[in-house]
């Protein structure tokens, strides 16, 4: 059995109260985004167009969609995949195992829903339900995260994540008590990190397109770039699915309300921002810009994936022929910290590159107004924290080599500005 005490890492996010209040504000600031981008005003910081009621957000149709598509997506996980690839080692030595079929699921969701409304499913209808399903997603989420709480309370000291073991109940409810829950070999954090929310995202912006098409005869240019630069980054992370064991949220992060809430309902319903904004308020956009934009997201993503890659690569193995010519610092752990190629340019090149696109995801939608930057300002302050967490973390492994890099290495996102 668990212990109730558990680990005494240090509480991050504000302890109890924070996490309290990031669980009444995060699904707020969804409510707010959803109401405000399809107003007349669209005004970021101002009040929502109205409140609405239990009628507009319970409905047990769109409850039941939702839990169908969830029900696909694990569907489709459970598919034999093309491969399956061994997590890091855990605290008790072993390493678990994860398919590698989400680039498949992507494809086969394409497939059926192309098919389903070449049947006549009406997908340009979903943007008018958006607020009901992002209420059964936060539902879901709450529900699914008390599951997880119970769970935990009957797992292994040794499943344990460092954090998240407070003692308090609501800390630990958000931050999550259990590394990897898993019921035999269906991994929920793995599934929920890649799976229903990420490609619910592109879902939803395709339906956001076929609306706009629908209401002006074509979608616009803005449409489309925002669609293809999403389109993008989500097939990227699916085609890449392997590198997500090494991030944080599985190596290091519980699986509680916070990443929960974050995978199956805040990625989905926000990140569509501006794809939901484009549909209400239609930007004009001339050819000049757009290729202006597609540079900026280019020189993003080559940063994006150059550096993601390079740390992936070298800690799979540091003498592919790739990284082996890199210079790097030893550490007494035995591994070794990269400090020349993109790691040697700031400690998080890979941070710098995935802002730059989202600078470019929101450039299409003009600078009339703040609301489609919304994903940069929230993304800033996410990375900037998340930066200052694997810092921490960094700095417990790796002691006086983590300074040593930081001294070659001054800049954490931004060289010569921060
Ligand atoms: N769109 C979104 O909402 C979000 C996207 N992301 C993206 O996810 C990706 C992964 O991010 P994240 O998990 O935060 O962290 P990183 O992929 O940056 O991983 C950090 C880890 O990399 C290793 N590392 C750090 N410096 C070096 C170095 N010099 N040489 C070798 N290894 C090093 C350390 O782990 P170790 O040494 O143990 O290997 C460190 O803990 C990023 O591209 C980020 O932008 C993240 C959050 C949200
Ligand atoms: C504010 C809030 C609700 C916090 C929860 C944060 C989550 C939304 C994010 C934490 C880390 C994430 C990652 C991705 C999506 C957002 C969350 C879940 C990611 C899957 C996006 C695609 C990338 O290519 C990625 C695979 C590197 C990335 C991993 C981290």
């Amino acid at each position: 059995m668990a212990s109730p005490q558990g680990s005494r890492a240090p509480l991050e996010f504000g302890g109890p109260l924070g996490a309290a209040a990031l669980m009444l504000l995060l699904p707020a600031t969804m409510f707010h985004l959803l109401l405000v981008a399809r107003s007349g005003p669209a005004r970021l910081l101002g009040p929502p167009p109205y409140l609405p009621g239990p009628e507009v957000l319970w409905s047990p149709r769109l409850l039941l969609l939702w839990l169908t598509w969830l029900g696909l997506q694990a569907a489709l996980y459970l598919l034999p995949a093309r491969k399956v690839a061994e997590g890091l080692e855990l605290k008790d030595k072993s390493r678990l195992r994860y398919p590698i079929n989400g680039f498949q699921a992507l494809v086969l969701t394409a497939l059926l829903v192309g098919l389903a409304v070449s049947a006549g499913l009406p997908l340009g209808a979903l943007p008018e339900v958006l607020l009901p399903l992002a209420f059964a997603a936060t539902l879901t989420a709450f529900i699914f995260s008390l599951l997880l709480y119970l769970k935990a309370l009957v797992a292994p000291a040794s499943a344990l994540a460092p954090g998240g073991n407070s003692g308090n109940p609501i800390y630990d409810f958000f931050l999550g008590r259990e590394l990897n829950p898993r019921i035999c070999s269906f991994d929920f954090k793995y599934f929920c990190e890649l799976r229903p929310g990420l490609i619910g995202w592109v879902l939803i912006n395709l339906a956001l397109l076929m609306q706009e098409a629908e209401l002006r005869g074509s979608p616009s240019l803005a449409m489309w770039l925002v669609n293809g630069f999403q389109l993008l980054y989500v097939g990227d992370a699916l085609w890449h699915e392997e590198a997500v064991l090494t991030t944080m949220d599985i190596t290091h992060d519980g699986f509680g309300f916070m990443l929960a809430f974050g995978d199956l309902a805040w990625v989905p319903f926000t990140y569509s921002l501006q794809a939901q904004f484009l549909l209400h308020h239609p930007q004009p956009l001339g050819l000049p810009m757009a290729s202006v934009i597609c540079l900026i997201k280019a020189v993003g993503y080559y940063i994006f994936r150059g550096a993601n890659s390079q740390k992936n690569t070298f800690r799979k193995n540091p003498s592919d022929p790739r990284v082996a010519g890199l210079e790097t610092i030893p550490t007494a752990t035995g591994r070794q910290l990269l400090v020349s190629g993109w790691w040697g340019l700031v400690r998080h090149p890979n941070y710098l590159g995935d802002l730059i696109m989202a600078l470019a995801w929101s450039l299409p939608c003009g600078v009339s107004h703040l609301l489609p930057y919304f994903y940069l300002l929230y993304f800033t302050a996410l990375l900037v924290h998340r930066e200052a967490r694997d810092e921490q973390q960094c700095l417990q492994k790796y002691g006086r080599a983590w300074h040593e890099y930081c001294r070659r290495v001054p800049y954490r996102i931004l060289p010569y500005v921060y």
